[in-house]
Formats: structure tokens, C-alpha cells, sequence
């Protein structure tokens, strides 16, 4: 259980994050998105103990990290940071890093394995890929098989193999009553990955909830083609509902394919074509991160 209460970060006159509070609950992973620069980094390091409060607490398993016994049990993170030696292979790595924090060492070659990196277990890390280095981070923040994980951007520099592979690691951990927190810029990279979202701009949280809800909340468009586009439009506006067109094809938003339907065959318009677009999560995301734009902005001058 991850839990922020009212946490604040100033860097002079910088809010860099905001009063911030939401929980990350077992069993479901919490995406954490917002925009370059919107905090994101900042909240997961307080929550980890790297970077001190302004005011208010974080909290994993209901104890400040600082407050943790055997802190590599409880929680693993993957934070964007370079291999402090890239002359080690990714194997006297994970070793070094298992006699750390006190894991243990017998972890090291089933880890290897369960990230896919057996086959470059002797390969200095140095030479990896990108997302060879990412999945030797997850490794690292799984060795003390904490229940909390708390990652940052994790899926940058993963193939949609990688992507796949990070999907099904953190559902499994979840599944087994796990607790997971991922950022990420992109709302649409986790869509396949996260239970529940809190979104994040300027340093304040805009939204937190399932995913479900935020699918939910998302009015869908209908795509539409009949015989007498001016003459559907008008019945549709009349009806209530907001008309664009592309050519010959209504986009229509604020009526169920039922209504459109009948309203269509009362008009007395033949159709033929009627689809429903399924939202836009990137649109969403980027709908609510602009519109809480303009209040940011406000408070950083005052
Ligand atoms: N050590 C610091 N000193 C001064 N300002 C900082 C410091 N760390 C972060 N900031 C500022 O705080 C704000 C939030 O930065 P943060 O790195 O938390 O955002 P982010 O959402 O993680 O962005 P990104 O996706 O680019 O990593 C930014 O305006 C950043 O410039």
C-alpha cells in the first residue's frame, strides 16, 4: 500500500509539486502520468526517501521509507539512473546488489531469467541496450521480492515485445497482492497495463480514479453517412447533439448509435454507414492536462 497525504515540494519559488494525495492500493497498478516536467519524478522520489518533503507524508505499508526495516523487502523501484558500473556483467550486478541490501543471492539466476536477460548475464552492462538496462533494473528492484513497486518510466527504451513482457510482470505481481506505481508521459502506453489513474499537471493531481471511469467519463462519436448529410446534421443539432463533418461523413457526439438511428429514420434519411469511434485516451489525457493549464500557470506567478 502506497499512500501520499498533502505532499509538497518547493524549489525556491517552484512548486514542483503540489499538495499532493492519492493511494496506490494491492493488488491493482496505479498509473502515474503527467506531462515532461510535471512532477511525476519529484512525488516518487519523496515517496522513496531521495528527496525531503517540503510538508506532508509518504507513506509504503502505512511507514515512511526512511522508518522501513529491510526497506529492499518491502518496496523495489526503478528510477532513470545510469549503471553506476558498467564494467560489471548484469549478473555480478544483480550479486553485488543482493549482498547490499541483504536479498538473497540464490534470486540472482531466476531473476535473470524471469527479465529474459540469461543469455547477456556475462555481458557487461555497459554494452546493454536501453531496454536490456531497464529489465536489469526491474530485476534489481525485485531481488528482496518486495510487495510494493514503485517504477518511473519504466517502459522508455522497451520494444513492444519488452512492453508485453512488463505488462504480464506487473499484473502477475498485482495479481499475487502486489502493489504497483508506474509513471509515464504517455497515457497510452499504459492503457493496456494500469487498473487505476492519477494524472498529474503542474504538480497537482487532476484526476484519480479507475481507468474504467476515465474510459467511462470519455463521450464517444459516432461516424455517420447518409443520403442527405445537411438534412441529418440539422435533425441531430436539433436532438441535442454536436455535429462536425468530414466530407460526407457526421461526426456526432451526444447520442447513442440508438438514438442517431431513429432520429435518422424519422428525418426520413437513409443511412448508410454508422460507427462508433472508441475514445481517445491520448485526447483525454492531453484534454485534462491542458485544461488545468491556465490555473498552474496563475499560481507560479503569485
Ligand atoms: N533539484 C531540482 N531543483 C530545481 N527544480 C527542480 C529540481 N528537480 C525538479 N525540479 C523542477 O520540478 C518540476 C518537476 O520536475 P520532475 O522531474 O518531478 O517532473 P517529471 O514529471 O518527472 O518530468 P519528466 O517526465 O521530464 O521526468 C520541473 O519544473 C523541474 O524543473
Amino acid at each position: 500500500m502506497i499512500e501520499l497525504i498533502e505532499l509538497t515540494k518547493s524549489y525556491g519559488r517552484v512548486r514542483a509539486v503540489d499538495d499532493v494525495t492519492f493511494s496506490a492500493v494491492p493488488g491493482r497498478v496505479t498509473g502515474f502520468l503527467g506531462l515532461n516536467g510535471s512532477g511525476k519524478t519529484t512525488t516518487l522520489r519523496m515517496l522513496l526517501g531521495l528527496t525531503r518533503p517540503t510538508s506532508g507524508t509518504a507513506l509504503i505499508n502505512k511507514v515512511r521509507y526512511r522508518e522501513l526495516n529491510h526497506p529492499a523487502r518491502q518496496v523495489g523501484a526503478v528510477l532513470e539512473q545510469g549503471i553506476s558500473h558498467p564494467g560489471q556483467s548484469g549478473r555480478a550486478h544483480l550479486m553485488t546488489q543482493a549482498l547490499l541490501t541483504g536479498a538473497e543471492v540464490s534470486r540472482v539466476d531466476p531473476l535473470l531469467e524471469q527479465v529474459g536477460l540469461e543469455a547477456a548475464a556475462e555481458q557487461r552492462c555497459g554494452d546493454y541496450s536501453l531496454g536490456m538496462r531497464q529489465r536489469l533494473a526491474v530485476a534489481t528492484a525485485l531481488l528482496g521480492d518486495p510487495p510494493v513497486l514503485v517504477l518511473d518510466e519504466p517502459a522508455n527504451g522497451l520494444d513492444p515485445e519488452g512492453i508485453a513482457w512488463l505488462r504480464e510482470l506487473l499484473r502477475d505481481h498485482a495479481r499475487s497482492g502486489g502493489t504497483v506505481l508506474i509513471s509515464s508521459h504517455l497515457l497510452a502506453e499504459l492503457a493496456q497495463l494500469i487498473d487505476d489513474v492519477v494524472i498529474i499537471s503542474h504538480g497537482t493531481v487532476r484526476y484519480a480514479a479507475p481507468l474504467d471511469e476515465l474510459y467511462g467519463s470519455a463521450s464517444s462519436r459516432l461516424r455517420i453517412r447518409g443520403r442527405d448529410p445537411q438534412l441529418l446534421s440539422r435533425a441531430f443539432e436539433q436532438a441535442g447533439a454536436q455535429v462536425g463533418t468530414d466530407g460526407d461523413v457526421l461526426a456526432v457526439t451526444g447520442l447513442t448509435p440508438e438514438d442517431a438511428g431513429e432520429i435518422a429514420f424519422e428525418a426520413q434519411v437513409p443511412i448508410y454507414e454508422l460507427a462508433t469511434d472508441s475514445p481517445n485516451l491520448e485526447q483525454i489525457f492531453l484534454d485534462l492536462v491542458s485544461a488545468a493549464a491556465p490555473a498552474a500557470a496563475e499560481e507560479e506567478v503569485r
